[in-house]
This record gives structure tokens, C-alpha cells and sequence, in this order.
């Protein structure tokens, strides 16, 4: 049934209304932009829905998330939000599933009983997962992101006539590269030559962290730096690749001498031995080691035993500033607080928190572990002479923290529900894709919401089309386990990938496996690619890439290239073709340059993938400039969070006059 009006007067019309009663409609996300599509979703009359979060309810997320209080903490996302939308539509019929929408039980079948798939989510992968999914169930996917003030909403459908013909399709989610924002930080830039705060961070958080209270077998570059010379030291021979005893602790040692012991490796000795490296000073500020005695002051900073005044207690492994009395999370630490604080911190996190060393992964939620990483990064940022953060910002930082704006939520909510209703409504030709640009765009346009017609569908994506992706891989190098769990998990988004070569190669994942295949194929994994079954995994080779839940194919044709440079491809592989950007990280953590500043340089982890508008480079004052087309934005850091397409070739459909086309109608039997 299609409604004869004109968007957006059929709005309104009562069969639209019983259209929006009926729809099924399925919610991925209950977070910040998944709270306001729930609560607006039942406002505006949807009454069959179905939400997936995989998530419990954190305090932080109280600010912004208002379906959730305080009581609610530590309870399923999606169970307390469907229950606070209730109250608003007693007769919403809302389906709760708490998990993660990659699982197998959403499968094909599962989206294809959804009218309309509303993404509210916080990670590129799920999104790719999502599309990937509504691409082979044939299920209309509408997108959505905010970062801050930023946001937008995107719509991606292939509609058929009744005569089963293509009539109307956008591009994908995929189908547009999006660059990513995540940082990189060349390795020796973090280990030797810090010049920012952020290098300070990564160092505290990724290498020193990681290092003291991260998992023992995972290596950091302390440790290949340490056991070179340790190794050195031994026989003259470089690493073995064993981490380095100076970052164990003695059987007997007390927690607390550790603590000291590490200040004067990491803080006193390395920086020393960094100076003698006189080629990188050459053109640079020399960096100062730092003494502990000197940092801790007149020495009245430690009793006769050497113990920190005011860390008597027993450590309880919650906060070393809360042991200390040292308070002020906005101001800047003195170098005694922040000698005190690592100090007190590592002993906190040996005997308070024994079970997790060894284990630990950096939380920004975990206070501990802020504290640590505060005071290790402001004892780096003194012995470089780099501006020191209060704890506030070095979580932001740290925490990839980007200050979730609850109104720019609101706006992505509505909008989520505006284009649902124009589908629902049979008006594709209506949709839009929607980008809240506001503190980027011309000022004296004074437009919050640029619209414009979704993208056509690219040949080339890897998800919709047909790309062949050309890989380029050091292929004696590298493992299996690295292409397998790097190159086609991470930067593919692949669940349980499945490859073969014509040559006979195989590898397989996933349910259906029995336990001699799952052994057989794991032990494909330690060698080497060329190395493989079959010939091996060679230049030339073509690898036939598939993923039977995503149902997503696709050829990946191996390009043998040694001698990567670690600084510029810190991963040691590159794809070429039309796929999502990898996320390749040296260091892969990032932090914002000014936390209070939502669209400073933060970068995605592992939960947050940022996009940049591929617009034309901002030009320097260009609020002075007279005029600044809308199909022109001058974005330079207008970071949006998922669906952004490529914004020159989208904008480029406004035709001068500003009249926007819609998606691009296929010819019959097109
Ligand atoms: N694979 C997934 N399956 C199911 N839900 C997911 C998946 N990935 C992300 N989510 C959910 O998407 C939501 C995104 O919401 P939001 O961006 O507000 O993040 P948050 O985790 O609530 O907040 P923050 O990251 O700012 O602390 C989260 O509730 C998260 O649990
Ligand atoms: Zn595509």
C-alpha cells in the first residue's frame, strides 16, 4: 500500500499511523542515541519493537541516558530501557534481547523479520556487521552517530517493485571508505621522543600499564627496549623475545619497593639512556631525568620505612588519591602528588587488587587505573618538559573520551524516526541523509541540519559490490593467526572467517565445526602464510574471504611486500580496493589534545569509531569567507561518528539551486 500524498504532508495520515503501529522495527543500541530513539520511537506511535544492547548500565552513562537512574546501575541496557518506554505506551509490544548483535542467533533469518533496522551504536565493527546483515536480508538500515555537537543520520536500502525489479538503492554503509580517525603513534615517537601530552598517555597507558599489571606474555616496547639490553648485557645477543625481568617483581619484594624501583627505571635510568643516544637530541630538547628523592621533596614525604605518609592502611585497590588524601581532579598534580600517586597506585594494585595484575586492561571507568596513568604521564610529560594534565583531562584522553552531548542525541533520535516513517510511508524518494555540522559550517548560514540525498551504491564496495581487495603482506613474516585475526577480523570486520584458494588452502571458523576441525584449522595458525597448505598464501594468491553469518564474499588477491617501514604501516599490512579503512594502530589508543573540547583530536578505540568528512581542507579564518556553498563544507576535524558518506561526492547531488535529488532510481529491469 502506498499513501498518495506528498512527504511531508502524509506525516500525519492515519495510514501511516497504522503502518507505524505494525512495523517491526528492530533497535540495535540502547545508549545515548538508543535511549532517545526508543523514547521517541513510542512517542510517535511504533508499538512493535525490538531492541538489542549488549551492555549493563555504568554511572557515567546516567548523564545522558535518561531512561536509566541510579538504581538501574549494573542492570541490561535494553531491559531498562524497553521498561521506561513502556510507561509511556503501555501497549508497545518491546522485545529485549541483552547481547551482542554479532552473535549467531541474529542471523539472516532474524533480520529479515524487521520492516526497518535503526542502528544506535558505538563501534564501526558492529555497523559493518549490521549493514552486512540488512544488505543479505534485504532490510532497510537506517544509521546514526553523534560525536559532541556532531552527528548524523544516514539511510541505506535497496527497494524493489512489485515486479521484483530494483527500483531504489543508496549506497551502503560500506560502500564509501571511511577515514578513519584513529590515531597512530609511531613507536619511537611514544618510547624516546615525546613531545605532547597525548605521547605521554599512550606511553602510561599502552606500554607502562600495559607492562606492569597487563597480561605478562603480551611484550611492550618497554620490554623489547629492556630485554635488548638485558639481553645484551647477558651475551651480547638481542631479545629473545621474552619479556624483561626489570619490570618483574621479586618473589619477595614489597610491593612498595617495586613501586620505587620501577620510578627509577622508567623515570631516572631509561632517561638517561635515552640521552645517551645523542643523535636524537641533536635538534630537540634533551629530556631530565628525574630522581625520586628530589620529586618526593624534603623527604618528610616518606617515614623511616621508606612508606608513603598517609598509605599506611591496607590497600583495598580502589583509589591510591583516596589513600593519599590528595584531591582535585581539574588541577594540575605537583611532581610529589604524582610520585606519590604512582607509587601508591602500583602498591594498591599489587595487594589490593592481587587476582588482576597479570590480567588488567586500562578502564577510564576504573579510578585506579586513571590514577596510575595520570601520574605516570605528568612524571614523562616533567622529564620532557611537556605540559602536564589534571586527572579530568588525562581521562579524557586516555579514555578516548569524547563528551557525549544529550541534545545532539535527542535531534539523531528524531531524525532516526523522521526517515523511518518516510519508508514506512513508501516515500523513498524523501530520504535523506541528515549531518549536524553546526560549529564547522558557515556560521552566516545558520543551518544546524544539512540534508542531502543519500549516496548511490558503489561498484566497488567490498560489502554490496564486487571489489576484488588487493592486500599487501609480508608474506614469511607474517602468520596466519596475524592475517586471520588482524587483516580479516579487525580490519574487515569479520566474525568467523572462512578462507580458501584454489590451490586447496582452507581455513575455517565457526558453529558447525567438530573438535578435530577446530584443531586442525588452529594449527594452520602459527606458521607462516607462504608456508601454508596448497602452495601457500603467496604473491598472486587469490583468497576467496567469506563469512557465513554476515554472508559477506569477497576476493582478497595477496601482494608479497617486505620491508615495512614501522612507523608508517605499524601494522605491516595495507588493503587496497574499496574497503573500510583499517584501523591500523602503532599505539593504538589516542586521546583529544583538550578534553573539553569535543571535537579536539580524539580517536577512536576499540568501542569508537570517528570518521572525517572528506571535504575539501578547511582554509585557514574561513568564518571571514562570504560564501560557503552547502555542497562545499570546509570541515577539517568535523569528526561524526559511523555512517558519514564521503561527503564531497554526496554533497555534490545538491544541485546549485539547492534542490536536492533523491536516491537514485534505477531504470525497470535495470
Ligand atoms: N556489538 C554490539 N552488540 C550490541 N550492542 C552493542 C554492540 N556494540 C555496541 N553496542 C551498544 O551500543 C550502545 C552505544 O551507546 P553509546 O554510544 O551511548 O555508548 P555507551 O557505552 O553507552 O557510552 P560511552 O561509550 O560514552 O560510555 C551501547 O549501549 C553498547 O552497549
Ligand atoms: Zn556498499
Amino acid at each position: 500500500m502506498t499513501l498518495s500524498s506528498r512527504w511531508p504532508s502524509v506525516a500525519t495520515s492515519s495510514q501511516l499511523k497504522e503502518k507505524m503501529r505494525n512495523a517491526k522495527v528492530l533497535c540495535v543500541g540502547a545508549g545515548g542515541i538508543g535511549c532517545e530513539l526508543l523514547k521517541t520511537l513510542v512517542l510517535t506511535g511504533f508499538e512493535d519493537i525490538t531492541v538489542i544492547d549488549m551492555d549493563t548500565i555504568e554511572t557515567s552513562n546516567l548523564n545522558r541516558q535518561f531512561l536509566f537512574r541510579k538504581h538501574h546501575v549494573g542492570t541490561s541496557k535494553a531491559r531498562v530501557a524497553a521498561d521506561a518506554v513502556r510507561v509511556f505506551r503501555p501497549n508497545a509490544n518491546i522485545t529485549v534481547y541483552q547481547g551482542n548483535v554479532k552473535e549467531s542467533r541474529f542471523d539472516k533469518t532474524f533480520f529479515g523479520g524487521f520492516a526497518l533496522v535503526l542502528n544506535g551504536l558505538d563501534n564501526v565493527e558492529a555497523r559493518r556487521h549490521v549493514n552486512r546483515l540488512c544488505l543479505s536480508a534485504g532490510v532497510p538500515l537506517i544509521e546514526s552517530g553523534t560525536e559532541g555537537y556532531l552527528g548524523q543520520v544516514t539511510v541505506h536500502y535497496r527497494l524493489k517493485n512489485e515486479a521484483g525489479e530494483m527500483q531504489y538503492a543508496t549506497e551502503c554503509f560500506e560502500c564509501a571508505p571511511k577515514q578513519s580517525r584513529t590515531k597512530t603513534y609511531p613507536v619511537c615517537t611514544i618510547r624516546n621522543t615525546p613531545d605532547k601530552p597525548i605521547h605521554c598517555i599512550v606511553w602510561a597507558k599502552e606500554l607502562l600499564f600495559a607492562r606492569l599489571f597487563g597480561r605478562p606474555d603480551v611484550m611492550t616496547d618497554l620490554d623489547e627496549a629492556a630485554a635488548k639490553e638485558e639481553g645484551a648485557d647477558a651475551n651480547g645477543d638481542a631479545a629473545d623475545g621474552h619479556n624483561a625481568t626489570a619490570f618483574l617483581r621479586g618473589p619477595d619484594e614489597p610491593a612498595e619497593a617495586y613501586a620505587r624501583r620501577i620510578f627509577c627505571r622508567v623515570f631516572d635510568e631509561d632517561i638517561v639512556k635515552v640521552l645517551s643516544m645523542e643523535e636524537l637530541w641533536e635538534a630537540r630538547e634533551k629530556p631530565k631525568p628525574l630522581q625520586l628523592a628530589r620529586c618526593l621533596g624534603d623527604g618528610g614525604s616518606a617515614d623511616q620505612n621508606g612508606a608513603l605518609q598517609g598509605a599506611h592502611q591496607a590497600a583495598t585497590g580502589e583509589s591510591a588519591c583516596k589513600a593519599l588524601g590528595i584531591t582535585g581532579a581539574y588541577r594540575i598534580w605537583s611532581l610529589a602528588e604524582c610520585a606519590k600517586v604512582l607509587i601508591e597506585s602500583i602498591r594498591q594494585y599489587l595487594e589490593g587488587r592481587p587476582a588482576e595484575v597479570g590480567e588488567a586492561v586500562f578502564d577510564k571507568e576504573d579510578d585506579l587505573a586513571v590514577e596510575f596513568v595520570t601520574a605516570a604521564a605528568n612524571l614523562r610529560a616533567a622529564n620532557y618538559n611537556i605540559p602536564q594534565q589534571s586527572l579530568f583531562v588525562t581521562k579524557g584522553m586516555a579514555g578516548n573520551i569524547i563528551h557525549a552531548i544529550a541534545t545532539t542525541n535527542a535531534v539523531v533520535g528524531g531524525l532516526i524516526v523522521v526517515e523511518a516513517m518516510k519508508l514506512l510511508a513508501s516515500k523513498p524518494e524523501n530520504s535523506r541523509a541528515t549531518f549536524i555540522l553546526k560549529h564547522v559550517t558557515n556560521p552566516k548560514a545558520k543551518r544546524l541540519l544539512n540534508a542531502i540525498a543519500p549516496g548511490e551504491p558503489s561498484p566497488k564496495c567490498a560489502a554490496c559490490g564486487t571489489a576484488r581487495l588487493e592486500l599487501l603482506i609480508d608474506t614469511s613474516k607474517t602468520c596466519l593467526d596475524d592475517l586471520v585475526n588482524k587483516v580479516l577480523k579487525k580490519s574487515l570486520s569479520l566474525v568467523e572467517p572462512t578462507v580458501r584458494t584454489d590451490a586447496g588452502f582452507e581455513y575455517e571458523e565457526g558453529e558447525g565445526l567438530d573438535e578435530d576441525e577446530v584443531a586442525v584449522n588452529k594449527a594452520k595458525l602459527p606458521l607462516p602464510l607462504d608456508q601454508q597448505a596448497g602452495g601457500g598464501l603467496k604473491h598472486s594468491t587469490v583468497m576467496y574471504v567469506e563469512d557465513q553469518v554476515q554472508e559477506f564474499h569477497v576476493q582478497v588477491e595477496i601482494c608479497h611486500k617486505n620491508d615495512w617501514d614501522e612507523e608508517q604501516d605499524p601494522e605491516g599490512f595495507r588493503i587496497g580496493g574499496s574497503v573500510p579503512q583499517a584501523a591500523a594502530k602503532a599505539v593504538d589508543t589516542a586521546g583529544s589534545s583538550d578534553a573539553a573540547s569535543p571535537s579536539a583530536g580524539i580517536q577512536s578505540d576499540d568501542d569508537d569509531d570517528l570518521v572525517i568528512i572528506n571535504g575539501p581542507a578547511a582554509k585557514e579564518g574561513h568564518e571571514d569567507d562570504d560564501v560557503v556553498s552547502i555542497g562545499e563544507p570546509e570541515v577539517s576535524q568535523a569528526a561524526v561518528v559511523g555512517t558519514l558518506p564521503q561527503a564531497e561526492g554526496n554533497l555534490s547531488k545538491r544541485s546549485a539551486d539547492g534542490d536536492i535529488d533523491g536516491p537514485r532510481k534505477r531504470q525497470r529491469g535495470a
